[in-house]
């Protein structure tokens, strides 16, 4: 059977991982005989320069009929002074809306070997595996009315609006509550319901699912706590489920526990399960053409798209198996360097994985 994945590379330092991942990719194809085609689009600011939108209409097209879609990044300097909506960033919330990638697991694990590498102390993050489930496709980042309005007399005014409907509380929870069952049973919904009434209903539905699921412990705990928490005693936490907002600056947080935003590989899932795979960082304009981005979040995002939209569990783990063996032959990137390793570029970094599958 015969399936097709689509590779958005990007801007800045995406088209330099996502090369690495492809490599990645086109090994485990050939030997689990996967019958993956791949195919190749543009997305975000190289889609602007080409066709002057963020996200053509042949790109969509393609990406609704991939199973599955890698995405490096998008954005950068070039293309800050567009007005939004049709900046690189609306490719990427374009293809996320109209895919209907609500779900968005962010997995932040410390791999044993960069227990130095962490912005923690070792014994505070040894053995960390957290869950971060983020809602993609609503909250604030997509909240109408939204825009710059003059006020009587003249003063401008930035207004976006924070809105949740009843069902995609719901809809996100239940992701959630699912992932917690698989894992060690705990939930911990992350709001800002002392301020917030949107979150209030957030944690009013969360409450409600609860009932639903009696084998999960569900607590709650206000965002600016929990990023408190994270780097007081990350461990408390096994399943995280936050709106939109709050899930993309915790991840980012998060990352550093595990070494770098450059290990952090992320899923964006619908309800059919098609995919759209993409590290959690951005297009990394300061470091972008140098050959020494990280590649292994991409790589990771390539074993998620694996196990989750293609349902190839073993491919997946040798990937990540590989990731593994690499780290425990000292190599790293300039972002997860330390004291007595060999420090690799992009390339030497996915030469790497690729010899250790
Ligand atoms: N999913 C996406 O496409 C995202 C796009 N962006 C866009 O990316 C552009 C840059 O945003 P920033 O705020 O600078 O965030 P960023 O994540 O691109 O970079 C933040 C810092 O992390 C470093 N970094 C990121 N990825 C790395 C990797 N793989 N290896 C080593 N170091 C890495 C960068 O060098 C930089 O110092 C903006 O236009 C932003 O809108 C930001 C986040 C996500
Ligand atoms: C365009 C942004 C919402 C991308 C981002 O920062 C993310 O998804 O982590
Ligand atoms: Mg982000």
């Amino acid at each position: 059977m015969s399936r097709s994945v689509l590779m958005l590379p990007g801007d800045g330092i995406g088209p330099e991982i996502v090369a690495e991942a492809e490599k990645v990719l086109k090994k485990v194809n050939e030997q689990f005989e996967l019958g993956l085609q791949f195919d190749h689009g543009l997305v975000g600011g190289a889609a602007i320069d080409e066709t002057g939108e963020p996200l053509p209409g042949k790109t969509l097209d393609r990406a609704e009929k991939s199973d599955a879609i890698l995405l490096g990044a998008v954005g950068g300097p070039k293309w800050d002074k567009l007005e939004m909506a049709k900046r690189p960033e609306k490719g990427l919330l374009g293809l996320r809306s109209n895919l209907k990638l609500f779900a968005n697991l962010r997995p932040a694990i410390l791999y044993p070997q960069l227990a130095s590498a962490s912005s923690l102390k070792p014994e505070v993050v040894s053995g960390l595996d957290i869950m971060i489930v983020r809602e993609l496709t609503g909250g604030i980042y997509f909240g109408q009315p939204r825009g710059v309005r003059k006020l009587e007399g003249g003063e401008r005014q930035g207004y976006n609006t924070y809105v949740y409907s009843e069902s995609e509380i719901r809809r996100i929870g239940r992701v959630a509550f699912e992932a917690a069952q698989q894992r060690s049973g705990k939930l911990c919904s992350v709001d800002k319901a002392n301020v917030l009434e949107v979150t209030v209903l957030w944690r009013e539905i969360m409450d409600d699912l609860a009932k639903e699921y009696p084998d999960v412990e569900l607590s709650h705990m206000y965002v600016d706590n929990a990023a408190m928490q994270l780097v007081r005693a990350p461990k408390q936490f096994d399943v995280i489920v936050t709106g939109n907002m709050f899930g993309d600056i915790l991840s980012d947080e998060a990352a550093m526990l595990t070494g770098s935003i450059g290990m952090l590989p992320s899923a964006s899932l619908n309800s059919e399960k098609q995919g759209m795979y993409e590290p959690c960082h951005g297009s990394a304009p300061d470091i972008a053409g140098q050959g020494i981005a990280n590649p292994l979040a991409t790589i990771l995002s390539g074993a998620m798209m694996l196990r989750y939209s293609l349902g190839e569990e073993k491919a997946a783990e040798a990937i990540e198996a590989a990731v593994s063996k690499v780290l425990d032959q000292g190599l790293r990137t300039a972002d997860i360097m330390s004291e007595g390793a060999k420090q690799v570029s992009t390339r030497e970094m996915g030469d790497a994985v690729l010899a250790a599958l």
